[in-house]
């Protein structure tokens, strides 16, 4: 039917499109820096601003105000979809890039955009190596003024709430003594379900939420940190997510 259609085709003209626009920035980003530069991520934010008037999706931010803080940070936010991509870069702040399974270094000239955008690529199936990038990274980050955006959950997930939180991102703020600034994202699952092939116009609401300081924490308080900073975007994801009578009868509620 025409809705499995129109599913279909949204699915593979995003993958397509962006892969355009990895090929179009890849000049530019070398132009303009010369290589992998987190100033690049400007570029790959400006050239992406359109792709949700193609996909019919439109973003309602609120809080913008608690990205507006001086030096370094890190931002955390739940991860349903790929098209998780389109909304960070709609309110990206400045010198910030993204922490990336390594598999993304392989799609293509979307891998080549992230690597140009500075993306810090982790080998999820080795926790002991991406330990040691993500310390890496914490150093990097405070040495060359950077933030960086990180999902948490460690994977994708549609089901209409937030997996536990791996503990790598709280981890890297407490070691940079920085604070952490969530975002929380509203369900998809008013316009995008996978089950029923449907792929409709939608508006997603982003919530940017007031930092949680990290000074003068340690290495054992991370899971609290964890923990707390869970409950709190679950919380709001509830809050802002338009939820279907079924989705909410998966919740429980
Ligand atoms: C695209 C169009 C063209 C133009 C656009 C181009 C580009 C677009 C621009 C940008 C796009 C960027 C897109 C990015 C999106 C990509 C999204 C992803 O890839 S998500 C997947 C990757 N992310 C993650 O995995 C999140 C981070 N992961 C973690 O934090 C994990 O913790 C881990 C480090 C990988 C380890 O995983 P594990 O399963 O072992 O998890 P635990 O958290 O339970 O940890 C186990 C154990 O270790 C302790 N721990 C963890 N980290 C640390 C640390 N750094 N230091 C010390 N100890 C650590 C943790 O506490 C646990 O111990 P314990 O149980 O005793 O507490
Ligand atoms: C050589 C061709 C390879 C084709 C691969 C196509 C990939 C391009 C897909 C969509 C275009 C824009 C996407 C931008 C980046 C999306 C990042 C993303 O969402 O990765 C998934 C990862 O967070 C979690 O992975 P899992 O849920 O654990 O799995």
């Amino acid at each position: 039917s025409s809705h499995t259609c129109v599913y279909h085709f949204k699915n593979v003209f995003y993958v397509a499109w962006m892969m355009v626009i990895g090929l179009v920035c890849t000049p530019l980003c070398l132009l303009s820096s010369g290589g992998r530069n987190v100033d690049n991520m400007r570029i790959l934010a400006w050239l992406t601003r359109h792709v949700k008037h193609l996909l019919g999706l439109k973003y309602h931010v609120s809080g913008l105000e608690h990205l507006e803080l001086e030096g370094s940070y890190v931002v955390i936010s739940n991860h349903q979809s790929s098209l998780d991509v389109l909304g960070m870069l709609e309110i990206l702040p400045d010198r910030c890039t993204a922490i990336a399974k390594k598999e993304l270094l392989y799609a293509g000239t979307v891998g080549l955009a992230c690597w140009l955008g500075g993306v810090v690529f982790i080998n999820r199936q080795k926790t002991s190596d991406a330990k040691s990038v993500m310390a890496e990274a914490a150093d990097t980050m405070l040495r060359e003024k950077l933030r960086l955006w990180i999902f948490p959950e460690g994977t994708r997930n549609m089901m209409g709430s937030i997996l536990p939180f791996k503990k790598g991102a709280f981890h890297l703020a407490v070691q940079a003594q920085v604070p952490i600034i969530p975002v929380v994202f509203s369900s998809y699952s008013n316009f995008y379900m996978q089950r029923e092939r449907r792929f409709n116009s939608g508006t997603i609401t982003m919530k940017v939420l007031p930092r949680i300081k990290t000074k003068g924490l340690t290495a054992n308080d991370a899971s609290t940190l964890s923990e707390s900073a869970h409950k709190l975007m679950l919380a709001t994801f509830r809050e802002i997510s338009a939820l279907t009578p079924e989705a909410k009868g998966a919740h429980g509620e």
